[in-house]
């Protein structure tokens, strides 16, 4: 209404008017067009008087026109008072800025912008598992993101980590490590040690050395069976303590997983309830929790001197790191002082020591993946990656079963027929056990303690999947994605051990199952994690009937809470002798 109000009003007879004033100049005089004037030149353009002389232009340009196309000669370019060398640098940098990024990002897989400086870290949310197979649903099955300035990958299926950590494992075997993850693995001098060092010899030496360790000690030895059985005994007694009474299980749960850690480092005759070991446990348990939390030091360590939540997380991470390190030492020396001579190792510590007097007999000097250092790291470094991953395990199972009760049935009625009454499952029985197997492996499936691993690194450049991955990225596989993938399990989120059968009733384990991640990062105590993880529940299935609580409900069975593990939500249960 009023745009038409203004041009009634603004008419022909106007127009005529407003050209005569301004002596049938139309329009802009440097536009060449205007009788006398010079045309538009840069040199025109930087004449002194120019301010001067365009001031008019506007005065004459005439009301009409004016309303109808705006103050001609107003363009970035006419601009009197600015000079173009400004706009031109702002432009350049513009121009270098974006033709760096694109070059930089050029055929790397896709994936969601984040913030600046802090990248997409704050959408992540609690699960960030979750969010990846979320993110995975637009970007594909390999994506990237920024975390803070770092690039990160994310594998977000099978084929993926398949192509990444099986097909090109030598490319992809080290060990990513932020600031907080690198520091507790260095020494005084920021060396890094231990099981956790990026890649290179010392860490495939020691790596091989830990491997055929705890296979001589787990399954080789029939001491390590006897203790997790009488370990299971002792549980299993605990928990009838509580005379059908509801109780929640997490700490037994983390003690019976620590002891069965300490006498395999330690010894087969340690007292699991030493303060110093029981107190290590704790700080084990707390530094995995504090390093979920911790998540913008990795990024940012500046903050841990900034007064805030951030100086005093790093001061309990760093005292817990020093007390669990010094509790190491203790042991070490005490090995060293009390067995000082070659003899059959019947722990992690004499072991190592063992290897140790062997290279210096056949007179090697530099010990290098069998230094103290490396020792002390390793045996800190065992006890954070098998204590909290064993027990979030045994949780999700006894969580499990307390959600579909006729499995434990079945449990029950496989563990009768199997077991003679009164007698101690063992490792031998487990081909007799199939049933009990695959409710194990279900519970991995869905309980996805470790949901995405630890962080990996390429230390070359490669394309993977038609992707280029520029060296040093922070490459992320997402167990969870691979575990719930529609495209390779039927039903994913339903709890169903059948699925580890096959038609005649045997275990059956598909390769798309990879709870301990696969390529040579894997996962160093597979073999006695699932060891224990059956000797436990066989052991306590048999004896007892487990059922829901009473004093509080029981958490769906989706519940979860995430730190650097997956455990269920808190839950209380309560058990039963089996008559
Ligand atoms: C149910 C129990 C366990 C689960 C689900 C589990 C899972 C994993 C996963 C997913 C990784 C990362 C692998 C990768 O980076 O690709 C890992 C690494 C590792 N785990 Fe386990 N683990 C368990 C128990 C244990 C136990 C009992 C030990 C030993 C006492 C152990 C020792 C290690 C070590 C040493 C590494 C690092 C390997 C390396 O960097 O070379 N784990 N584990």
């Amino acid at each position: 209404m009023g745009r038409r109000k203004q041009r009634r009003k603004v008419g022909k007879k106007d127009v005529e008017n407003s050209k005569r004033r301004s002596g049938g100049r139309s329009g802009d005089p440097w536009d060449g067009k205007a009788k006398g004037q010079k045309p538009h030149t840069w040199k025109a353009f930087r004449t002194p008087d120019y301010p001067t002389r365009r001031a008019p232009v506007y005065r004459e340009q005439g009301t009409a026109q004016l309303l109808r196309e705006g103050p001609k000669g107003l363009n970035v370019m006419n601009l009197p008072q600015l000079s173009l060398l400004p706009l031109v640098c702002v432009a350049c940098s513009i121009g270098f800025l974006l033709w760096h990024y694109r070059r930089k990002h050029k055929g790397i897989p896709p994936g969601p912008i984040g913030l600046p400086v802090l990248g997409y870290v704050p959408f992540l949310g609690p699960h960030p598992q979750d969010a990846f197979i979320a993110l995975g649903k637009r970007y594909g099955n390999v994506f990237s993101f920024y975390m803070g300035s770092q690039l990160t990958i994310v594998l977000n299926d099978y084929h993926a980590v398949k192509a990444a950590f099986s097909e090109q494992a030598d490319t992809f075997n080290g060990r990513a490590g932020g600031f907080v993850s690198t520091y507790i693995r260095q020494d005084t001098k920021g060396k890094t040690h231990g099981l956790g060092a990026p890649h290179g010899k010392t860490w495939k030496d020691g790596r091989r050395f830990m491997i055929q360790t705890l296979r001589d000690l787990g399954m080789g030895r029939s001491h390590l069976q006897s203790r997790i059985i009488e370990e299971a005994d002792r549980l299993i007694d605990t928990f009838l303590q509580f005379n059908g009474q509801s109780f929640d299980p997490a700490p037994w749960l983390y003690a019976f997983s620590g002891s069965i850690i300490g006498s395999l480092l330690f010894g087969p005759g340690y007292d699991r309830t030493d303060p110093a070991f029981t107190a290590t446990m704790a700080r084990l348990r707390e530094n995995d929790q504090f390093r979920a939390l911790t998540w913008p030091l990795q990024c940012f360590p500046w903050l841990r001197h900034v007064p805030g939540p951030f100086k005093r997380l790093w001061g309990m991470v760093v005292a817990n790191t020093q007390q669990i390190l010094l509790f190491m030492r203790c042991q070490v020396a005490e090995h060293r002082s009390t067995h000082p001579a070659k003899e059959e190792a019947r722990d992690y510590i004499q072991a190592f020591l063992n290897k140790q007097i062997s290279l210096q007999e056949t007179g090697v000097t530099e010990l290098q993946a069998f230094e103290d250092e490396e020792l002390i790291q390793s045996l800190r470094g065992l006890s954070s990656a098998g204590v909290v991953t064993s027990a979030s395990t045994m949780s999700w199972l006894l969580f499990y079963l307390l959600h579909n009760c006729h499995v434990q049935e079945k449990i029950h009625q496989e563990l009768d027929r199997a077991i003679e009454s009164g007698q101690s499952v063992t490792i031998e029985d487990r081909v007799k056990l199939p049933y009990l197997e695959a409710v194990i492996r279900e519970a991995q499936r869905l309980g996805n303690v470790s949901p995405l691993g630890l962080p990996h690194t390429n230390h070359r450049e490669t394309t993977l999947l038609g992707h280029r991955i520029p060296a040093n990225s922070f490459i992320i596989a997402n167990y969870k994605a691979v575990h719930v993938d529609p495209a390779f399990w039927h039903a994913p989120h339903e709890f169903d051990p059948t699925r580890f059968l096959d038609k005649d009733g045997r275990i059956n384990e598909p390769a798309h199952f990879m709870p301990f991640s696969i390529g040579k990062r894997a996962c160093g105590g597979e073999a006695l994690a699932r060891m224990v993880l059956f000797l436990f529940t066989a052991n306590i299935l048999q004896r007892l009937r487990i059922t829901g609580p009473t004093d509080r409900p029981l958490p769906p069975s989706t519940a979860s809470v995430t730190f650097l593990h997956t455990t269920p939500a808190a839950f209380s249960m309560r058990a039963f002798a089996r008559t």
